[in-house]
């Protein structure tokens, strides 16, 4: 090579190390994760939520002593592990500990929501003094301050009766065809007698699905509720169960629902059906209205039902974008509200950090109540850490381990429903 054509080729080189800094290559790097990011995201892939910041939450509960302090605490999943059957699921003592002494500090509105009875919540956190209950997803509501249940479901029964009538008053049926006005006058009778009857008159339609059900599907029991029934199908053969339930969603949403105002829920190894009109979501907002002074809400779910919670903290408190986490709102006198999903970082949730079990919200609930030593927060954060780390092991485990079913051939277009839960 001549010594010309050595000093050009040099003169590039030098060039381009001089423009391709590590400054450079850095922003590139970032660009093309950026866009493997969005790629993924796009299809489909899970995002990942953060696990809770337990000292940003610490100093959020000390920093709003001078107003209540909510906690809206889902019960299956959240305070209590999956356990194989419903009756499995009692709360330990530490939970029971740590509920009472939270609902100590008068400064403190703790409350249950749950999709379990009254009976059920009253027989294992009746006793703890203060301590709220919502049972049924929404349909009934002890508040922390009252001893009588309110039943709102049948308080929303009355106003969708009202509201029918009130409309099919305001219907002239002459414009009508045939069809639709024996359409429009089955709804309002439906409407006035599911409160004239009472629930029974909806259940024992969804009572005959979930039974022809239970009896074609080993292992699937009823559990029958006062406005609410649930069919669960943990103990059955997964593959078969799954099949089961999303045959029976197809029946009940043919056949049932919507003539009654009915939801139908599809939870953990479970279908749930309940009137449509009262949520957990609502309990929130009534919960938030009682207490207009509220400056801190933990509210912690595991399950879809439990999203309409963390919905409604969203639409009160959220930026229009909804981007920005509502523990760091704009304006510094807004609540500190932490929505917390308990389950694993991919699940899709609205909710703005996680938890990956029920024990991991007993280390900050203890926290919190004072239990363990505030000056263990760097503890705790450890131990969280520790928590999700073998959440995700436990869950990379699983999928390396996918189950054979020995001997069972799935029914054609068995496979795992999408808006169903584990
Ligand atoms: O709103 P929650 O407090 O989360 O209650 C939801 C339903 O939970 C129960 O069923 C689920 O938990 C059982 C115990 O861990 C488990 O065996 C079952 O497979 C799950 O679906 C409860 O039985 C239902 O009444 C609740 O609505």
């Amino acid at each position: 090579m001549s010594g010309a054509e050595r000093r050009v080729r040099h003169a590039d080189m030098l060039n381009h190390v001089k423009r391709q800094t590590a400054a450079q290559w850095a922003r590139a790097v970032a660009a093309a994760c950026e866009v493997t990011a969005v790629g993924v995201e796009r299809e489909g892939v899970p995002h990942c939520t953060p696990p809770l910041d337990a000292r940003r939450c610490l100093a959020a509960y000390h920093g709003s002593a001078n107003g209540t302090r909510l906690f809206a605490l889902d019960f299956d999943g959240t305070l209590s592990p999956i356990a194989r059957s419903p009756e499995d699921a009692k709360p330990t003592q530490e939970v029971l500990d740590v509920l009472t002494e939270l609902c100590k500090d008068d400064r403190n509105r703790v409350v249950v929501i749950s999709g379990r009875d009254q009976a059920t919540l009253h027989k294992w956190l009746g006793g703890i003094p203060r301590l709220g209950l919502s049972a049924e997803h929404g349909c009934f509501v002890r508040f922390p301050e009252a001893s009588d249940w309110v039943d709102l479901a049948t308080e929303a029964a009355h106003v969708r009766a009202g509201s029918v009538s009130a409309a099919v008053d305001h219907v002239d049926f002459g414009d009508l065809d045939a069809g639709t006005r024996s359409r429009a006058a089955s709804v309002a009778t439906n409407a006035s007698s599911s409160i004239d009857h009472g629930p029974d008159t909806w259940q024992a339609e969804v009572l005959a699905v979930f039974d022809w059900y239970t009896e074609r599907t080993p292992g699937s029991t009823v559990e029958a509720k006062r406005h609410s029934v649930t069919w669960h199908y943990r103990r059955c053969d997964p593959v078969f169960g799954a099949f089961q339930a999303r045959e029976c969603q197809t029946h009940l949403k043919s056949a049932v629902l919507a003539r009654w105002g009915l939801a139908l829920l599809p939870g953990k190894k479970n279908l749930e059906v309940r009137p449509a009109n009262v949520n957990k979501g609502e309990i929130v907002a009534r919960l938030l209205a009682r207490y207009p002074d509220v400056r801190f809400v933990l509210c912690a779910g595991d399950c879809v039902t439990d999203l309409d919670m963390f919905r409604r903290l969203r639409a009160t408190y959220g930026d229009p974008a909804g981007t920005t986490p509502l523990a760091t709102p704009a304006d510094a006198n807004a609540p500190k509200v932490f929505t917390v999903n308990i389950g694993p970082r991919t699940k899709r949730t609205v909710a703005d950090w996680h938890l990956p079990s029920p024990a991991a919200l007993g280390d900050v609930l203890r926290m919190l109540a004072g239990i363990t030593d505030r000056d263990d927060d760097d503890g705790l954060d450890g131990m969280i850490k520790a928590k999700v780390v073998a959440a995700d092991r436990g869950t990379l485990a699983m999928k390396a381990k996918a189950p054979v079913i020995v001997g069972a051939v799935p029914p054609r277009g068995a496979r795992r429903h999408k808006g169903m839960e584990e």
